[in-house]
Order: C-alpha cells, then sequence, then structure tokens
C-alpha cells in the first residue's frame, strides 16, 4: 500500500550527536497518529525535518498527494508548506500584538497569492479574496470557541487559548497533514479534555492527518490510531494504543509501572 507520508531511514545528526537515528514510518490519509517519548528522544527533530526546518543527514521523506511523488528531503519549509503540511510549535509563535482575527489572516496570505497591485489599489478583488478570508475566519474562531476573543490582542489571551489560536493559525492554511507539537502542553485536565474533543472533531471536519507529539498520555492513548515511541532517536516501537500500553520496553524507557 502507499502512504500519504513515507519516512524512510532518515537520520539527523547535530555534530557528534544522532538526534534522528534510522527513523522509517508512515502515514496514510486521515489518520491520527501520535509521536511519544522520553525528552531528548528527537520528535521535535522529527518534526522539524518533516517540514523542513532542518535538512536530513541521510534518508528519504516522500509525500504522495496529487497523483504524484515529492522527495521532500530536497524542499524547503516554505515548499513544504505549500505542499499542504501545516505544523504548530511547542514554544507558541504567535504575532503578540495583534489581534486574534488578524493572526488568523495573517496565516492565511500565503494561500491567497494577491498580485501585490491588486491589494495597493485595493481593486475589486482584493476586496472578494478579503471578504473571502474574513468569513472563513470567522468559521475557523467559531469551531474553536474563540469568536468572543476576535479582536484580542494574542498576548492577552490565557496560554491555554494562545495554544488553541496556533491551531487556528495552523488550519488556516487548508493542511492536508496537520503536525501538532505537546498542543496540550500547559493546559489543566478539563482544557485537555476539550482540546482531545476538538482535535478528533478538526480531523473528520477536515479530512485531514494529523501526527501529534504529547506527553499527556490520556490525549494519546484517547485519539491516536496508532503511536510511534522514539528513544534516543530511533523507533522502539510503533502499534495500536493497547500494544503500546502493553509493550515492556515502553514501559521501560517511557510509560512506567502502573501506566494505564
Ligand atoms: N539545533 C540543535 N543543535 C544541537 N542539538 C540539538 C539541536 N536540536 C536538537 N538537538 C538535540 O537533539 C536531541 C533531540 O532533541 P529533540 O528536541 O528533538 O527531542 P524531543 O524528543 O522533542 O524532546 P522534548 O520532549 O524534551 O521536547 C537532544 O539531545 C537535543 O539536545
Amino acid at each position: 500500500m502507499e502512504h500519504l507520508l513515507q519516512v524512510e531511514h532518515v537520520v539527523r545528526k547535530f555534530g557528534g550527536l544522532t538526534a534522528v537515528d534510522d527513523v522509517s514510518l508512515y502515514l496514510n490519509e486521515h489518520e491520527l497518529v501520535a509521536l511519544i517519548g522520553p525528552n531528548g528522544a528527537g520528535k521535535t527533530t522529527l518534526f522539524n525535518l518533516l517540514t523542513g526546518m532542518v535538512p536530513a543527514t541521510s534518508g528519504v521523506i516522500d509525500l504522495r498527494t496529487n497523483k504524484q511523488k515529492y522527495d521532500l528531503t530536497h524542499k524547503n519549509a516554505m515548499q513544504i508548506a505549500d505542499l499542504g503540511l501545516s505544523r504548530t510549535f511547542q514554544n507558541i509563535r504567535l504575532f503578540k500584538n495583534l489581534s486574534v482575527m488578524e493572526n488568523v489572516l495573517t496565516a492565511m496570505t500565503s494561500k491567497y497569492k494577491e498580485g501585490f497591485m491588486t491589494a495597493v489599489l485595493r481593486l475589486p478583488s482584493f476586496y472578494r479574496t478579503e471578504q473571502e478570508m474574513k468569513s472563513e475566519a470567522h468559521q475557523l474562531l467559531e469551531i474553536f470557541n474563540l469568536s468572543a476573543e476576535e479582536q484580542t490582542l494574542a498576548k492577552n489571551l490565557p496560554y491555554g487559548i494562545q495554544r488553541r489560536l496556533e491551531i487556528v493559525r495552523a488550519l488556516a492554511t487548508h493542511p492536508q497533514i496537520l503536525f501538532l507539537d505537546e498542543p496540550a502542553a500547559g493546559m489543566n485536565p478539563e482544557e485537555t479534555a476539550d482540546l482531545t474533543d476538538l482535535i478528533k472533531y478538526i480531523q473528520e471536519q477536515f479530512k485531514i492527518t494529523v501526527l501529534l507529539i504529547e506527553h499527556d498520555m490520556s490525549l494519546v492513548m484517547n485519539l491516536a490510531q496508532r503511536i510511534y515511541v522514539l528513544d534516543q532517536g530511533k523507533v522502539l516501537a510503533s502499534g495500536e494504543p493497547a500494544q503500546i500500553k502493553a509493550n515492556p520496553q515502553v514501559i521501560k524507557a517511557y510509560l512506567g509501572e502502573g501506566a494505564d
């Protein structure tokens, strides 16, 4: 079977340290997959490789879409984003002094490539596009329960809501694959439960593939169809949540005794 994303024998070295060590994995269309593992296991580095933020030392990353195959190891972050791969960051990256609405609109501009002169002269097509963008942004913010905050500056939002806004921004680019780096970090159990429902909802509604890094096992076990466990740069195990929970190596390296 051909996969949407196929990672084969990918390695990333930083000097003498091998952060990602011969990793192979795949994502199918409309799958929700989790990447877990101890601190320093190489999870974020793998995200950086998949989204073109750091080049691989060796290996192949193939994306199969629109009946074409693209080798992502030869593309930069902008080209990969254009192919429909979008991400959030562990350390939130919002425009802190822009409003919630402006944050979403700026994310959309990569999709709507209006000519510079059309924008400067404010020709009719610019308004039409701006209108479309605003209408879509309203819809997205409503789904994420952020309508009341549209005019609030990002810096004035509580941390958990900033995380939700980051996901809205990533979705605003109409991704085919969404990479979420610790979406529940810093959230309380209630916020995490809400976020779990929301991620499931957007994956189904927008028919996207999601790969998420997360330390919160309630979110991972409730949400993921498959899980990859990274340890010291290598894939220690992969499988369905029940298999991962029962894997003695995973329990030893990461989950700990008594994990449920
Ligand atoms: N730019 C870099 N230069 C040098 N070393 C790096 C760089 N980025 C990551 N590393 C190292 O690579 C290893 C993997 O780090 P990475 O951040 O990918 O782990 P992680 O699994 O995401 O950890 P965490 O769960 O703490 O976020 C670590 O030892 C880290 O110090």
